[in-house]
């Protein structure tokens, strides 16, 4: 059975005073969370804060994003062994927001995702379609392209460390969730195209669905066979909406 992971991407909100509030107002209900595994990704800045508060707690921490690079002059990067020495566990990798804003490849998405693994965090890797990519009957397409430019570069093994995360780029903010049928299908086919290089690590993977997940929609999206939890955007914002959707996972387990 595949523990439900259920993820909160921040994005590039909250002041340091807003984070303090928010981890606290999570730690406080996390008692109530009986089988999800529940992790919240910050900003760089309030990484620290994480450590710190959650210290002790079941809730991990990661980040949003880090560099493709090792080490050295690359101005502004983030580098994996920094975020592993904040005490993350996880990173996201290949969020749509940075496919577009800052013209990351499948390339340079396979390099965070080899340098996360190589500095034991687990990479969560993004993968979705945008809404003219869906009505031209590319999702599976791109989906597929997403996957395979991490499987190319580490292989089934790298794989096999991290989570995938289905976030179809037309349901992200925007308060038009994909079906539970529309996720289930595209989460069925992503498995499947992992199990065609291992039954095994298909098996074991866990694959999220992200994109106006809710307190409402949560429990619908979850009970499908292949979704395996959330990566919340919105939603995570608020500890008791977040919660919720950590219930939800719990109750779908
Ligand atoms: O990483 C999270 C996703 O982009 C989902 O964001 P959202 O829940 O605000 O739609």
């Amino acid at each position: 059975m595949r523990q439900p992971l259920i993820a909160g991407n921040w994005k590039m909100n909250g002041s340091k005073a807003e984070t303090v509030e928010l981890l606290n107002g999570i730690k406080a209900g996390i008692d109530q969370i009986t089988t999800s595994e529940v992790a919240v990704c910050p900003p760089f800045p309030f990484l620290y804060l994480a450590e710190d508060i959650l210290q002790g707690t079941p809730i991990g921490h990661g980040a949003q994003d880090c560099s493709r690079e090792e080490n050295g002059a690359f101005t502004g990067q983030v580098s994996a062994a920094m975020l592993k020495d904040f005490g993350c566990t996880y990173v996201i990798v290949g969020h749509s927001e940075r496919r577009l804003f800052n013209g990351e490849t499948d390339a340079i998405i396979g390099r965070k995702y080899a340098l996360a693994v190589e500095h034991g965090l687990t990479p969560i890797l993004c993968v979705g379609e945008t809404l003219e990519e869906r009505e031209q009957g590319k999702t599976e397409e791109v989906v597929a392209r997403h996957l395979d430019g991490v499987l190319e570069s580490g292989g089934i093994d790298a794989l096999a460390k991290g989570v995938i995360a289905y976030e179809p780029v037309w349901a992200i903010g925007t308060g038009v969730t994909a079906t539970p049928e529309q996720a289930q299908e595209v989460h069925a086919f992503l498995r499947e195209r992992v199990a065609k290089k291992s039954a095994e690590v298909a098996q074991g993977v866990r694959i999220l669905y992200g994109g106006s997940m809710k307190p409402a929609n949560a429990s619908e999206l979850m009970a499908q066979a292949d979704i395996d939890g959330g990566l919340i955007g919105g939603a995570a914002l608020k500890a008791g909406d977040f919660l919720a959707i950590c219930k939800a996972g719990d109750a779908n387990a």
